[in-house]
């Protein structure tokens, strides 16, 4: 397997005047290249934590994260992040919203032409050229999330990383949202690592889907392989028996193998759907 992101030995701890905080630790992890990871697990465990150490927001009290090869040591082009409240400045049209961060990265060597291209590419990926001159007030949540999707993906990022990125949403915009990620990941081959709290979204999307143990302290549990066919229909994988066997095995990890892996006699604890997947749980 190519390691296109390492996360070694990671730990989080917070200091604070009460004391440190253990938020993570032993956090042994390997990306390969156009993988789509979600992370899972309670809320609090520390996934959105990972997820900033990966986009370099957050410096890792111990061990090391690598992206192709190169440490990361704070954020970066190579890796654009999508948050759940889509941040978009609300005196900028979604066109401006976007170009913004284009320029930011390529105005050294593209031209206007270039750059205002690249803008509507990626406005036209995620299906909103009709709505590029509009201000974010102006349109839907669910718009929004795109124009934020739309936003990280002109950059061109080796690694997309998504907070929730569909947490605000109601079900239906959530589940076109799904779709249209599900193509565009396809269409780029991104990589692409997501934290959510549906065990739904995660089977649908996920390659492999990486479940946390609560908190303090929390590492990773156990990891799920998805081994389903792409492209992926959501509606197929209803009749889908491999599909509601990783969706149990998953509620399964949430229901009753939350604890530090100390604290578990994993392996007998296996209810029967997981047992059917043993075969699947993948190694970090
Ligand atoms: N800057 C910080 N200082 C102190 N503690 C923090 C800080 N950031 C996060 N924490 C703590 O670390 C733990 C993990 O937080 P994090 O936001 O990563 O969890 P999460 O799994 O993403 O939660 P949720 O699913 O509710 O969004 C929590 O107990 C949180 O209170």
């Amino acid at each position: 397997m190519e390691k296109f992101v390492r996360i070694e030995y990671v730990g989080q701890t917070f200091s604070s005047k009460k004391g440190d905080f253990v938020a993570l630790r032993d956090i042994n992890l390997n990306i390969r290249k156009g993988e789509f990871v979600s992370l899972i697990g309670h809320s609090g465990c520390g996934k959105s934590t990972l997820l900033n150490l990966i986009a370099g927001i957050a410096t890792p009290t111990t061990g090391v994260l690598l992206c192709g090869e190169k440490e990361i040591k704070g954020p970066g082009p190579d890796r654009a992040v999508v948050f759940q409240n889509h941040s978009l400045l609300p005196w900028l049209t979604c066109f401006q919203n976007v170009y913004l961060a284009v320029e930011r990265v390529f105005s050294r060597t593209d031209t206007v032409g270039q750059l205002k291209a690249r803008t509507a590419s990626a406005l036209n990926l995620v299906g909103l050229r009709h709505a590029q001159h509009k201000l974010p007030k102006e349109i839907s949540g669910g718009m929004k999330q795109r124009v934020g999707i739309a936003r990280a993906l002109a950059l061109e990022p080796k690694v997309l990383l998504l907070d929730e990125p569909f947490g605000a949403l109601d079900s239906l915009t959530r589940a076109h949202l799904q779709d249209e990620l599900l193509r565009i990941v396809a269409s780029t081959s991104t990589t692409a690592v997501m934290v959510t709290h549906d065990v739904d979204e995660a089977v649908l999307l996920s390659d492999r889907i990486v479940m946390l143990t609560n908190g303090p302290a929390a590492t990773i549990g156990d990891i799920v392989q998805v081994d389903l066919d792409r492209p992926r229909n959501r509606l197929a994988l209803l009749d889908d028996a491999r599909y509601a066997a990783y969706r149990a095995a998953v509620l399964s990890f949430l229901h009753q193998r939350h604890r530090h892996p100390d604290q578990n006699t994993v392996r007998n604890a296996l209810p029967d759907p997981q047992e059917a997947l043993s075969s699947s749980v993948a190694q970090p």
